[in-house]
């Protein structure tokens, strides 16, 4: 079952660092809507996986922590490291893993007035109905300099070559994998992030957003 048109749902994928949890949370701001980061929900199996001492590479046991998974409370900046990172998505390339966070994230996303949910695979399975949708991008390079930047900020050291070749790696990943892989909806909308601050890429996803409201439906997919 697809998230409910209903309310607004604004889908925002894109790849790491691109910028999408950002402009995701406050387009949530903006709009009154609540925010679910799903990038979050593999991280938490990744560090359950890690805690509990099993090769993250044992599907078996992925699947076994997201049968009862239980997102609970948590500390988001323990989730945020380069290390879960890439755990996190060799996780996410597991079927059972991604066929057991489904639903949670469907049922965020189908709230009465609306959501605004950022991952990889919003647009293209999580809802594939939603009204609007963006694939948020920047070039590997600002992007590594993005999260270089924030790593310092929280002191966990790492060099630029490193960072690149971790997002590289991730996004060969991400975008490889049969299951869910990081693409476009053919109905989003690309925003290429590389040029522009927060504040002239918020402006710009709110103007992509607006017109989405407006649009007649059959209009949509021969926008972009
Ligand atoms: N347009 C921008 N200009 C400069 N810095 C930006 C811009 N957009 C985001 N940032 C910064 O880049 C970093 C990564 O942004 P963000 O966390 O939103 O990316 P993301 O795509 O959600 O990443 P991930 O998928 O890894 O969670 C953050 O430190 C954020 O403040
Ligand atoms: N909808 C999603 C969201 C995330 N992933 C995977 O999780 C990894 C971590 O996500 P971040 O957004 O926090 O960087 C990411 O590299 C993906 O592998 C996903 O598959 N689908």
């Amino acid at each position: 079952m697809s998230a409910s048109p209903a309310g607004l749902v604004i889908a925002v994928d894109g790849p790491a660092a691109s910028g999408k949890g950002t402009l995701a949370r406050r387009l949530s701001a903006h709009y009154g809507l609540p925010y679910l980061d799903t990038g979050l929900l593999y991280r938490m199996v990744a560090r359950a996986m890690l805690e509990a001492g099993h090769d993250i590479r044992d599907a078996a046991a992925a699947g076994e922590i997201v049968s009862r998974f239980d997102q609970g409370a948590f500390d988001e900046d323990t989730l945020r490291g380069r290390e879960i990172g890439e755990a996190a998505s060799v996780v996410a390339a597991m079927p059972a893993v991604r066929s057991g966070l489904i639903e949670r994230q469907r049922r965020f996303a189908g709230q009465p007035g609306g959501a605004v949910l950022d991952g990889r695979d919003i647009g293209t399975v999580i809802c594939p109905q939603a009204r609007a949708k963006l694939f948020v991008t920047a070039t590997p390079e600002v992007r590594a300099a993005r999260r270089h930047k924030e790593l310092a900020g929280r002191g966990e050291e790492a060099t630029f070559d490193n960072i690149l070749a971790d997002i590289r790696r991730r996004d060969a990943r991400d975008s490889g994998r049969s299951d869910a892989p990081l693409k476009a909806a053919d109905d989003a909308v690309i925003l290429d992030t590389s040029a522009l601050t927060i504040e002239e890429a918020l402006a710009a996803a709110i103007a992509i957003v607006d017109r989405r409201r407006s649009a007649q439906p059959e209009r949509i997919l021969t926008e972009r």
